[in-house]
């Protein structure tokens, strides 16, 4: 293996330098040694990794190495950026002193920690997180550790161990009998229905249980002929304050998890059939959906999206708040595609956290919450230029929109085609290039960002800054408001009356110079509140970047509730809501906040309310012809049907739920489980998962519901 630069970098002090402990995430990876039949297949052990090189740029400051393949397919070598790349003959002691138990430590004073091992399929994920009889992986290891510091500090541990399978299936490894797992929000607090907790008292107790349970499921994927089965497996150790633990998880101080991956593995590529093909697919896109997480998290955006996938929700709760995120993506010794691409998506992660740490901190603080003085003129006078024209703005917007109803996933399934795969991956390492001296160019230190924003405009700057894209400021407004919802009942009254306003707010022409009073001014006046906790977060686009830095003083509240009413109606775009006429008029005055009354005669816009009885009036009457008018009517008994289902899922005893088709005995035993610990366990259909049912069996459930209605 090629360490390049590495090699005059001085190691050993790199080994007592640890993680940064500031930052939430870091990513590093590792080549996988050769295992003794490739060794012994190229005829000794001298065979050496020749297709990987780290380099190191010789600028002692920097952090961070760049990693880059010999492809000889292409002239060009990508590199991609991690803060450490541990080699093939780097054992996992290594890897666990210098990024492991620093962390095991941080857990006894309550901050979670994951450590996450992604790569291709035998990439040496198994052998770092559970290692071998012979050589202990990361997570022996650290249980050895957290027996002792446990020990000492009159603590106990737990563990638990699962498996999560391409169907979003969650299987407990020490008791695989049970139920699969589900996953239960309560206030906010994760907890886990079926996942079981064993006391750990010595390390070869906790051995015994891992590598048992491990060897098990393995046996039971070979008797099913299914060991090309890709499945992820999740360990917790839990951190007790008493020293005799608690089978409930209260007094839980906190907990390391450990995930490996399963093996990412292009779909297009294997050769297999159509239901492999999909499982592939599936088991794929939890990864991304977890890989998009930690991204997520490492550029300290509020809107996580967790719900993605059930692991992603089983480790909810480890990855928020002050946890830490260890990810490992491990590189097989010889060629493979799937590790580059591997390595691609979670170099992003590094290059976000190091952009975000230095440019962006200050830009963005400096254009958002300090805009009045510290703009400097020549990007004001580009701002203006950019803001000038509206149409400018509403093409914009319409962008924002579509890349908002496309989602905000970072990774995507992969494109491997030659000439796609080339682009993305020059996309994925715009910051990062194959000489040290671009290297260094593409990262731009804390000092150079002012000058880089007074060269370049406002846009191509907010561009620049990954974690502010638009799409995702704008959604983040949206889960603002659902969070507003989730979190405390008394501002779902906020949440409708900003609906109110967003809807009310009057035509962009005539905004500016209307004065008007309503009778719901006290909702008004809430939704006006409301506005301002969103604003208060800096929810706001890259527009409303450029408006902000257009002036030497504040936008008027005119233009923040313009952003604020577009943000919203994007949100409730997605959202299934039914919408009415509204009776009264509620007209703002965005300059003055006066709120009154008024009799203008323009087309009324549509009130969002949150029933499904009124879901398509609005629709139906818009309707142009009668097809539609029946397309709208059918999708809203649809959702009636679904409404009413669900509700007899959260009320009906017993007898009653075994009325619904596909619901027996246990499953209603078990819905009536769920409803004790949560009062409104089902408010989805997806829901139904957590009672162990696959989509596809949630959709034949409700087809025979529906069916029975014309018997
Ligand atoms: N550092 C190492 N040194 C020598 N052999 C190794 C090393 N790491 C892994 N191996 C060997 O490589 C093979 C694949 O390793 P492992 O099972 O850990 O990969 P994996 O990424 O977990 O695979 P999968 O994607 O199928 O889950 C195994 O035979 C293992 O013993």
């Amino acid at each position: 293996m090629d360490l390049g630069h590495v090699k005059q970098f001085d190691r050993s002090k790199a080994e007592s330098a640890g993680p940064n402990p500031g930052r939430k995430v870091r990513v590093v990876a590792k080549v996988r040694g050769f295992a003794f039949p490739e060794v012994e297949a190229q005829g000794g052990p001298l065979r050496s990794v020749d297709w990987i090189s780290v380099n190191k740029p010789p600028r002692e400051s920097s952090e961070g190495v760049a990693i880059s393949f010999r492809d000889n397919s292409s002239s060009r070598k990508e590199s991609y950026w991690v803060d450490y790349c541990y080699g093939d003959n780097e054992e996992n002691e290594m890897i666990y002193s210098r990024d492991v138990k620093p962390l095991v430590s941080a857990v006894f004073e309550g901050h979670n920690s994951s450590i996450i091992a992604c790569g291709a399929r035998s990439s040496g994920k198994t052998h770092m997180i559970q290692g071998s009889a012979k050589i202990p992986g990361l997570s022996v290891l650290a249980v050895a550790e957290f027996l002792l510091l446990a020990e000492q500090n009159g603590k106990s541990i737990a563990m638990s161990l699962y498996e999560v399978d391409h169907q979003e299936h969650a299987i407990d490894l020490l008791n695989p009998e049970q139920p699969a797992i589900s996953v239960l929000e309560d206030r906010g607090r994760i907890q886990f229905k079926g996942l079981s907790q064993i006391p750990v008292k010595s390390i070869s107790e906790f051995q015994k249980a891992y590598f048992n349970a491990c060897a098990t499921r393995k046996a039971a994927m070979k008797k099913g002929n299914d060991h090309a089965r890709r499945t992820h497996v999740g360990l917790t150790v839990h951190v007790f304050s008493e020293a005799e633990g608690t089978e409930t998880g209260s007094g839980c101080v906190g907990k390391m998890n450990f995930v490996d991956l399963a093996g990412y593995e292009d779909a297009r590529k294997k050769s297999c059939d159509n239901s492999c093909l999909a499982e592939t697919n599936k088991i794929n896109k939890s990864i991304y959906a977890l890989l998009n997480v930690c991204h997520t998290l490492s550029t300290n955006e509020s809107r996580v999206p967790y719900r993605e996938s059930k692991l992603t929700r089983i480790l909810q709760d480890s990855l928020r708040g002050t946890s830490r995120i260890l990810m490992v993506v491990c590189m097989n010794p010889s060629f493979c595609q799937n590790t580059i691409y591997m390595l691609s998506l979670v170099s992003r992660s590094y290059q976000v956290i190091h952009r975000v740490a230095s440019e962006s901190c200050s830009a963005r603080q400096m254009m958002l919450t300090s805009h009045k003085s510290k703009v400097p003129k020549n990007v004001s006078s580009t701002a203006k230029k950019l803001t000038g024209s509206r149409s400018n703005i509403r093409e914009k917007k319409a962008d924002v929109m579509k890349s908002a109803t496309k989602g905000r996933k970072l990774y995507d399934e992969p494109s491997h085609s030659a000439k796609a795969e080339k682009a993305r991956l020059s996309d994925t390492s715009s910051t990062v290039d194959t000489s040290v001296k671009e290297e260094e160019k593409s990262i731009v230190p804390c000092t150079e960002s002012l000058s880089f924003m007074q060269e370049k405009s406002i846009v191509p700057l907010a561009e620049a800054l990954l974690p502010l894209s638009l799409d995702d400021s704008v959604l983040d407004a949206r889960h603002q408001a659902e969070l507003m919802v989730e979190n405390d009942g008394s501002v779902l009254d906020a949440r409708h009356d900003a609906e109110l306003m967003v809807e009310k707010v009057v035509p962009e022409k005539t905004v500016d110079h209307r004065e008007e009073h309503t009778p719901n001014s006290g909702k008004c006046k809430k939704a006006l509140s409301s506005a301002s906790i969103v604003q208060e977060g800096h929810y706001m686009d890259k527009e409303n970047d450029s408006i902000i830095a257009n002036k030497d003083e504040s936008p008027p509240i005119s233009t923040q509730l313009r952003e604020l009413s577009n943000n919203l109606k994007l949100l409730l775009s997605s959202t299934p809501l039914s919408v009415k006429i509204p009776e009264q008029d509620c007209i703002m005055s965005l300059d003055n906040n006066q709120v009154s009354s008024t009799d203008i005669e323009e087309p009324k816009t549509p009130v969002m309310e949150q029933t499904v009885g009124s879901i398509d009036k609005w629709n139906v009457m818009n309707a142009k012809s009668p097809w539609e008018t029946y397309s709208v009517r059918s999708s809203g008994m649809k959702n009636s049907l679904v409404q009413e289902y669900l509700t007899v899922l959260n009320t009906a005893n017993k007898e009653e739920l075994k009325r619904l088709k596909g619901i027996g005995e246990k499953r209603a035993t078990y819905i009536l489980e769920l409803r004790e610990e949560s009062p409104e366990p089902f408010k989805s259909l997806e829901d139904l998962q957590d009672i162990g049912l696959s989509a596809k069996q949630i959709k034949r459930m409700m087809k025979r519901e529906a069916g029975e209605l014309f018997n």
